[in-house]
């Protein structure tokens, strides 16, 4: 006979522990069990590490353009990664420690080390430990896809993980993957004063974005130096440390990019593998993500799933909300759903690109009677002001019921600013609501009513 719980929380990542909270309040016996770090991906080696050296990356950059600002500095900027590190890791351990006081406070919740796998559908090994529940909650995130390139063996290469840990700035590093890591991490580099060359698949950046999205991305980043190496079939990989190659063999002509330091960024796998899914019953798809369904519950009783792990999101806040669905149905009986969620996110480049709902692309393919708007950030009084004028911000309308699609703003504060239309698309309201608005000036957000007062057929 196990351990007897009322319910089990695998994975203290976004979701977790917030929902140990919940269910420890309602009376229920709880266990979190966490075979790594607590706080996950986001708290360790995501979120808060990467835009906390974004943060030093932006000042260096504005360290070198202090001039342009009449603001005199003595020398060159340069930066030194051992104090990045120690900054960086130093948010990052806050914040673990934060939700780690946070869980030992919490009433009926005991956090429990190790890896947990599936004994049978309501019974979990943990080390020589067998802890039953009724209840089970799945929250055990994700991990860096290994790609099977030749040459992966032998060449030494880093993954979100091992670049973190970087104390020297490397001389040129080289990123196989143009997305959401590869582009923050490049970005971040350059600035830092590396040589970075981005190799990608795609034949162009973030195809999922309007093309004019990408090419603005594009030109951001080679003002910057970086060099792109687009449409990167049948990669290889050669050399060793300090002397290694990226050998795109397919490509038309083939290509091969020499660097010291190589950052694998190709996307992201569930941590469903090890968790003895089959001896529990619990149906996966066949990338590995749990299937469930609009409330977080999977195929088997007494099984939720919830964050990256169930394929309906891939980012903190999605993971959250799925926390607050499951807490919501099953605690309060309020009939919250995934599908109510209204996709949004941000690529923390500067300027960020901040997206909401559709873009133009899926607003035409879906049949809307689209209209759109768009204004380049010269026309943002406040952007100029900053002398942060790169980029633009374009709204997505249905003509016909005049509710807001979707939105992009590649721009300063973007991230920002993009939250006044996503609470007017979750309020289903009008665009003319925004129209009708008086925005703070000088805001960012101050030029939304005129972008949207701009609405055209698009060409
Ligand atoms: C470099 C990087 C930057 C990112 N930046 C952003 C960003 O700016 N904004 C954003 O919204 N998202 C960002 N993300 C994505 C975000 O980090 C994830 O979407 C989020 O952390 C997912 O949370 P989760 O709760 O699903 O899982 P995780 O945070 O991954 O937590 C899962 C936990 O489960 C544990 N676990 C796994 N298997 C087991 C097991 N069998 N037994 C016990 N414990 C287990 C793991 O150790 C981990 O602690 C970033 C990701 C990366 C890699
Ligand atoms: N700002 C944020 O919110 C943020 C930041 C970082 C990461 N994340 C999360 O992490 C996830 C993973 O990010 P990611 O950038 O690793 O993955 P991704 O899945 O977003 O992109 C992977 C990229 O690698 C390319 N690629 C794949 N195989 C390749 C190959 N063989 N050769 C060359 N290129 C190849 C793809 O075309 C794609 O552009 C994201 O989906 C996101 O959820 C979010």
């Amino acid at each position: 006979m196990g351990q007897q719980f009322d319910a089990v929380v695998v994975g203290a990542g976004q979701a977790g522990p917030s929902l140990a909270e919940r269910l420890g309040k309602s009376g229920r016996k709880v266990a979190v069990i966490e075979r790594k770090l607590v706080g996950g991906t986001c708290v360790n080696t995501g979120c808060i590490p990467t835009k906390s050296m974004v943060a030093s990356a932006y000042v260096a950059h504005m360290g070198r353009r202090a001039t342009d600002y009449g603001v005199d500095r003595a020398g060159d900027v340069s930066v030194a990664m051992e104090r990045v590190w120690k900054r960086t890791r130093g948010i990052s351990d806050g914040s673990r420690s934060s939700v780690e006081a946070w869980l030992a406070g919490m009433p009926n919740v005991t956090l429990l080390r190790g890896h947990a796998a599936f004994e049978s559908p309501h019974a979990l090994r943990v080390g020589d430990q067998l802890i039953e529940a009724g209840e089970i909650f799945l929250n055990v995130g994700g991990r860096a896809t290994m790609p099977d390139f030749p040459g992966i063996d032998t060449v030494p290469y880093m993954t979100n993980v091992g670049i973190m840990d970087l104390r020297e700035l490397p001389e040129h590093l080289v990123i196989v993957g143009g997305s959401y890591i590869g582009l923050e991490f490049g970005q971040m580099f350059r600035r830092f004063g590396s040589r970075v060359s981005i190799v990608e698949r795609s034949e162009r950046l973030l195809p999922h974005e309007d093309p004019e999205v990408s090419a603005a991305i594009v030109d951001i980043l080679q003002r910057e130096g970086i060099t792109l190496h687009l449409a990167a079939e049948c990669i290889e990989l050669h050399g060793k440390a300090g002397d290694l190659s990226v050998v795109a063999r397919c490509a038309d002509p083939r290509m091969e990019v020499k660097g010291t330091h190589l950052l694998l960024a190709v996307g992201r796998q569930p941590n469903t593998d090890t968790l003895g899914l089959d001896k529990a019953g619990v149906k996966t798809n066949e990338h590995g993500y749990i299937v469930v369904d609009d409330q977080c519950r999977t195929n088997v009783e007494g099984i939720w799933a919830m964050g990256d792990c169930n394929g309906k999101g891939a980012f903190t806040h999605t993971s959250y909300n799925d926390y607050e669905i499951v807490a919501a149905n099953l605690l309060d009986h309020e009939p919250r759903r995934i599908s109510d969620r209204i996709l949004a996110y941000a690529l923390y480049i500067d300027p960020p690109l901040a997206r909401i709902g559709m873009s133009e692309q899926e607003a035409l393919h879906s049949g809307h009677d689209v209209l759109v708007g768009v204004r380049p950030m010269t026309r943002v009084g406040r952007a100029v002001e900053r002398g942060e004028t790169l980029g633009f911000m374009k709204v997505v309308v249905d003509g016909k019921s005049e509710q807001l699609l979707g939105a992009a703003i590649l721009g300063v504060n973007g991230d920002e600013a993009i939250h006044c239309l996503l609470d007017i698309m979750y309020a289903k309201a009008p665009y003319r609501t925004v129209t009708h608005a008086v925005h703070i000036h000088p805001t960012i957000a101050e030029l939304l009513p005129t972008t949207l007062q701009s609405l055209a057929k698009p060409s």
